[in-house]
């Protein structure tokens, strides 16, 4: 192994915990184990140390596996998804994802394995460089029917949970940074459940004015307001579904003590009405902030914090799910090549720096970074040096190359300014929208109507 190998190899023992449900190895570009999680070894038989001083090619020689998904993407110099059988008779599906040098040679590759049922394999080919650009049609993940990249130990464990407790109606708290995917979480628990035909209403309670709560929430009569229509409010909407109650710690203290009163008699009564009206909605909230400190604060209510933290899931921030990077990284670039009909691949030093950052704004920075590096071929230095930044600068480029030749309308520019600066304040405030709303001068609804502008404009 020579330095820049050893360098990148180290990085990827980082990704090798040892103790990941599936195989994970990394080899040079003849095929040389390089590292390998105990997992591996186990599947096949042989100790760790032993296992270290193979060639994969060998291991398909003495028939540890039918075949080497590692060797056909050394060959191919792209990534390629196979079912292999191991001697133990399990079928496994496998992906091989070489990292390429920057004179575009296989330096390492990264070999993962999941069990698999069925028999087919599959081979990635990448997109036709002339093909129309498909925005948003293509699924992140072709091999999971939920499109959700769990290859660490603690997103695997978390995907379990979810599984465990999907049939029942007990209320979740999904806790984590800013973009960690506690919608995305929110959303499989749905698609798993028997409510999976019903509604998923999200609801970001940030957004909704202090005043319109309640009436967004629970609806009003008819004969409230003196007009002749009534509203269904999204409680009700929810019904034989699932209602997402997302940044659930910006709820007002008196909205609070109502939701509560639903939440424990199982009715609400909409605005001016006099009938209860049950409620047939399961509930999942969700919060980046330290939901318990605010209790302790007298922030939150404690009765409400008991009610709806019955099964708490708590999704790690990205920088600590290093396999969950990877998995992520490639996700996103297979989408955005097929969505910008580009064939971007990831070289080595792009990796490593990816590898490297802290990606403090989490899965949907990551998304945002590797949106930019599939359309633009690479990011500047200067770009890189902090992610905030770089995805500011990011929102405005993107959006004036796409107008280039067409007339961008300066009400977009500064629709897209204007959420720059509200990102940036929200970071200053670690997330927290009231704060950062107080010192812009706007309603807490502003920060969040802006952002959603924002993403309106640059068509996210
Ligand atoms: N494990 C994952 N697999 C695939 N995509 C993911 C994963 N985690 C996050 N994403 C993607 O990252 C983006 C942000 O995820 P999501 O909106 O679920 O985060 P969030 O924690 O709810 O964010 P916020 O706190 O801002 O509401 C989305 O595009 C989502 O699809």
């Amino acid at each position: 192994m020579n330095r820049s190998q050893d360098g990148l190899a180290n990085e990827y023992a980082g990704l090798i915990d040892g103790q990941s449900p599936g195989t994970l190895f990394v080899t040079d570009a003849r095929g040389n184990i390089l590292i390998s999680n105990e997992f591996t070894a186990l599947t096949i038989g042989i100790p760790l140390e032993e296992l270290l001083k193979y060639n994969v090619q060998d291991l398909v020689k003495a028939g540890y596996y039918s075949d080497s998904v590692t060797m056909k993407a050394i060959g191919a110099k792209k990534k390629v998804s196979m079912v292999i059988r191991t001697v133990q008779g399990f079928n496994v599906m496998s992906t091989a994802t070489p990292i390429l040098n920057q004179d575009g040679e296989v330096q390492l590759v990264v070999t993962s394995s999941n069990s698999y049922p069925g028999e087919a394999v599959r081979e990635e080919t990448p997109p036709s460089p002339n093909a129309k650009p498909r925005r948003g049609a293509v699924r992140l993940d072709p091999d999971t029917a939920s499109g959700i990249i769990a290859e660490s130990l603690a997103m695997k464990q978390i995907i379990q949970v979810c599984n465990q407790i999907a049939s029942y109606d007990s209320k979740v708290l999904i806790l984590g940074e800013s973009g960690t995917g506690k919608e995305i979480i929110a959303k499989y628990i749905h698609r798993k459940s028997a409510r999976w035909n019903g509604p998923f209403i999200p609801v970001n309670c940030a957004a909704i004015p202090v005043d319109s709560f309640e009436y967004e929430l629970f609806g009003r009569e008819p004969q409230a307001t003196g007009r002749a229509d009534g509203k269904k409010g999204l409680v009700e909407l929810a019904a034989g579904g699932v209602l997402f109650l997302d940044e659930i710690a910006e709820m007002p203290l008196d909205m609070q003590a109502k939701l509560l009163h639903v939440l424990e008699s199982s009715e609400l009564r909409r605005i001016g009405g006099t009938e209860p009206i049950p409620v047939h909605c399961r509930v999942v909230c969700a919060t980046n902030r330290d939901l318990w400190s605010m209790v302790q604060q007298g922030q939150f209510r404690e009765d409400l914090y008991y009610r709806i933290n019955v099964i708490p899931i708590h999704i790690p921030p990205l920088r600590s799910r290093k396999p969950d990077l990877v998995g992520l990284t490639s996700s996103f670039i297979a989408h955005f090549n097929a969505a910008y009909g580009k064939r971007y691949m990831l070289g080595a030093d792009e990796f490593q720096r990816i590898l490297d950052q802290p990606w403090h704004g989490n899965a949907r920075e990551l998304r945002n970074y590797i949106e930019r590096l599939v359309i633009t071929g690479s990011v500047q230095s200067d770009e890189r040096s902090g992610e905030e930044g770089l995805n500011d600068a990011f929102a405005l480029d993107h959006f004036i190359s796409r107008n280039r030749g067409r007339t961008g309308s300066l009400k977009d520019f500064a629709a897209i300014a204007e959420g720059r600066y509200i990102k940036q304040m929200l970071a200053e405030c670690g997330g927290n929208a009231a704060e950062a709303a107080k010192r812009l001068g706007v309603d807490r609804s502003v920060v969040y109507r802006k952002l959603k502008k924002m993403e309106e404009v640059l068509g996210d």
